[in-house]
């Protein structure tokens, strides 16, 4: 395996046009700076260096790709064989021109090297960046401290802190390459290396130039230093980047390599830039799905689809047109009556013609939208998305429509967020061929698409729905049929928490504040506002917890079986919908309004209603807050993983983290609930179920407790404590 593995990376040898040594980095798939290949480049390097007929050296990548980076699996172990950064210097040393010639992508480690030759030449498609903040690290192969020498300090410290990457275009704009062609890059780089051979290099040599600072450096700094720390959310490598790029201002070269190492092995070692690198791959893992019946991405193949239809053009049926659109498929829009039609079509094409202005697309785009009311339309398409109100008689009626009006191989698509996909299917007569797919609002921007199998969904249905997903640019990931999916089915205890403790004499403010400092976007009740609190109600009363098909039994608090919160059914009957009408668990400025204040009305409800139901009011703690709100919602987690609803812990992260905004750098709820250590959420949810006995969602799952009996096993493992094996990492 090590033989198979050295013989394929390796930085390759050759001569072109008789004094250009051509080295090639190879290391398939994204020819990853490994050990390996770094081991290979420095005796290749040190080769063209000594070769006398060599009068120019051309760096490229195999495959197209100049370089994916450092190999981030290497970053879990010992650093070991040729520094990268002691590599890079030997380029940059070199006497003889060295040139890079980037196709594919220049990434991290990849651009680094690139920066340390003299030259750069890239093909248009290419793109360039630092994406190690999205790891938790920073360029630390010099790049913190070569970048900011060769482009504005404005532009460099934007590049290094957020990590976007850019494309070969805007890279010349701003300096970072020399040239660029829609020829052939490297062919190019080889001529261009031609032509400086025996030119002056000094000043080529980003390492002996200073970094050009905008007047008033120091207060630009500090403005930087303030927007990183209101943006990043707690995540901490932005701050170090800062540092890094602030070293390259007021230190020489060498003492901001010395920085910049000192940050990286400080960010290395945290909880955070574990966290992003295993996101990275779990993200990664999402594509390759499985179903219990051992179909899997390898084993299936996707539908091709050349037509799609949605139904109902609210909210989400536009989103889902548009996206759709965006993605190429031109799309049949249908609504039951004309003024719904009009209303739908009126925005969707407001929405199009900005995708259009922002991304460029071509008219023809604007052109894949058909409206119509006429469901006998639906005969053209391979797939059909239904987007209609949250109701499964109203859902099951269009489906046994679809069944008959669509061909016998359309995809069928609901967008349900909550209800039984089985059910649904049951109506038709191609169960095999409905499948969930639940987009989240808004549908044309959000990344996450949870693409849901029945019992009788066929694998054909699910590789074509996750190879939509890809095709729409979003994440797809592949889950069991029950109530709320995956990720409703965490958020409602997660809601459910957050009004308990209202109950128990918390307020909204100091709720969302606690999420907030954890580096949720918003705190629970913003985004209930935002959202507004009538879809939820909705539901309750769809599920028969509240409103006219209320299941008898029960009591005002307490209801199916557990505690219940009436609060927003309350908040409800009396107009409190959020920002649409003004009020919510906030008070806002006007109906529609966004600004957020305190609503003295609630509150003193909030004390009345305590009184009324004789509810001891307690202190509730920060930590109090953090644990009630994530443990119940992890706990479900790990019900989710013991039914095989979810196949991995990874998919539920990432299902938090594109789907709920979860905040990347604590990986999902299942990374986190690692980190914190599993024994203390196993005790925590102990502590708090013998103080609420009646909230039955606090009990601690088994595989939490078999988890726990066994030493708290590492994350990738967790699958062999379940029936079949799960993790993908
Ligand atoms: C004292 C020590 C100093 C050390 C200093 C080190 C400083 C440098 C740090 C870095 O360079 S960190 C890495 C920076 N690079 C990145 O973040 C790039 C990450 N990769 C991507 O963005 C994409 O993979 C891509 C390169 C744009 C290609 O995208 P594409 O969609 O074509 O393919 P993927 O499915 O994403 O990837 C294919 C395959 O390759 C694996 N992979 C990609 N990049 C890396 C990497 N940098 N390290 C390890 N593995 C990588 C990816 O996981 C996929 O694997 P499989 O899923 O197919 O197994």
């Amino acid at each position: 395996m090590t033989q198979t593995l050295a013989a394929a990376t390796m930085a390759a040898y050759r001569r072109a046009a008789g004094c250009i040594a051509v080295i090639t980095l190879t290391n398939p798939p994204v020819n990853t700076l490994s050990y390996l290949l770094r081991e290979s480049f420095y005796e290749t390097f040190r080769r063209a260096n000594a070769d006398a007929e060599v009068k120019a050296i051309v760096i490229c990548g195999a495959d197209g790709k100049f370089c994916g980076g450092a190999d981030i699996k290497e970053f879990a172990g010992k650093f070991s064989g040729p520094s990268l950064v002691a590599l890079i210097d030997d380029v940059e040393q070199s006497k003889k021109p060295v040139v890079a010639a980037i196709e594919g992508m220049a990434l991290g480690g990849g651009l680094e090297l690139a920066l340390g030759c003299h030259y750069r030449i890239a093909h248009t498609k290419a793109q360039v960046g630092f994406p190690e903040v999205t790891l938790g690290l920073l360029p630390a192969a010099g790049g913190s401290q070569r970048l900011p020498r060769l482009i504005t300090l404005t532009s460099a410290l934007e590049l290094i802190t957020t990590g976007r990457r850019i494309s070969a275009p805007e890279a010349l704009k701003l300096g970072i390459v020399d040239k660029v062609t829609d020829k052939n890059a490297l062919d190019m780089a080889i001529d261009f290396a031609r032509d400086i051979i025996g030119k002056p290099l000094e000043s080529r040599r980003l390492s002996l130039r200073t970094t050009p600072c905008p007047p008033d450096v120091e207060s630009f700094l500090d403005e930087a230093l303030a927007s990183i720390r209101k943006h990043s959310r707690g995540a901490i490598a932005p701050l170090a980047c800062l540092q890094a790029v602030r070293a390259s201002v007021y230190s020489t070269f060498d003492e901001g390599l010395k920085k910049e190492q000192e940050l990286f092995k400080m960010l290395l070692t945290s909880g955070q830039a574990r966290a992003l690198q295993y996101s990275f791959f779990a993200q990664r893992a999402t594509k390759k799905w499985s179903m219990p019946s051992g179909a899997t991405w390898k084993n299936t193949s996707a539908r091709p689809l050349r037509k799609a239809a949605v139904i109902g053009l609210g909210t989400m049926g536009r989103g889902i047109t548009v996206a759709l659109i965006k993605a190429g498929i031109p799309v049949i829009a249908v609504e039951m009556g004309l003024k719904q039609l009009e209303a739908g079509k009126t925005v969707i094409m407001s929405m199009l013609e900005k995708e259009f202005k922002k991304k460029q697309l071509t008219k023809a785009y604007r052109e894949m939208a058909a409206f119509t009311l006429d469901l006998a339309k639906l005969q053209e398409v391979d797939l059909v998305v239904e987007a209609v109100f949250e109701n499964m008689s109203l859902k099951k009626q269009i489906f046994q429509q679809l069944s008959s009006l669509c061909s016998a191989d359309a995809i069928l698509c609901t967008n349900t967020s909550t209800l039984d996909i089985d059910e649904i299917a049951s109506v038709t007569t191609t169960p095999h061929l409905v499948v969930g797919m639940h987009f989240f609002a808004p549908a044309h921007v959000m990344k996450l698409l949870e693409v849901i199998y029945g019992p009788r969904t066929s694998p054909t249905a699910v590789a074509t729905a996750m190879q939509l997903a890809q095709q729409m640019e979003k994440v797809g990931v592949v889950v069991g049929n029950c109530n709320g999916f995956v990720g409703n089915r965490m958020f409602k205890l997660y809601a459910e928490q957050a009004y308990f403790l209202l109950e128990e004499g918390a307020i909204p403010e100091q709720v969302d504040q606690v999420l907030e400092d954890f580096g949720f976007p918003m705190g629970i009740f913003k985004v209930s506002d935002l959202s507004g609190l009538d879809i939820e109600w909705k539901i309750r009363q769809e599920q028969g917890l509240t409103g006219p098909k209320q299941i008898p039994g029960g009591s005002f608090r307490h209801r199916a079986g557990g505690r219940y919160s009436p609060l927003l059914d309350i908040l409800c009957e009396r107009g409190y919908l959020g920002q649409k009408t003004g009020q919510g668990w906030y008070l806002y400025e006007k109906p529609g309004g966004r600004v957020p204040t305190f609503n003295l009305w609630l509150h003193k409800f909030l004390e009345e209603y305590r009184e009324l139901h004789g509810i001891q009011k307690h202190y509730v703690g920060q930590d109090e807050i953090l644990e009630r709100c994530l443990y119940p919602l992890i706990n479900m987690g790990f019900h989710i993983l013991e039914e095989r609803i979810a196949a991995s812990p990874e998919d539920i992260d990432i299902i938090y983290v594109f789907g709920y905004s979860w905040p990347r750098h604590w990986g999902g709820p299942m990374f986190y609930a690692s980190m914190v250590g599993l024994p203390r959420v196993l005790d925590k949810l102990n502590y708090y179920h013998e103080i609420h006995p009646d909230i039955p969602t606090l009990e601690p799952s088994s595989l939490l407790k078999k988890l726990v009996a066994n030493g708290s096993p590492p994350i990738g493992t967790w699958g062999a404590f379940i029936k079949e094996h799960n993790s993908k990492l």
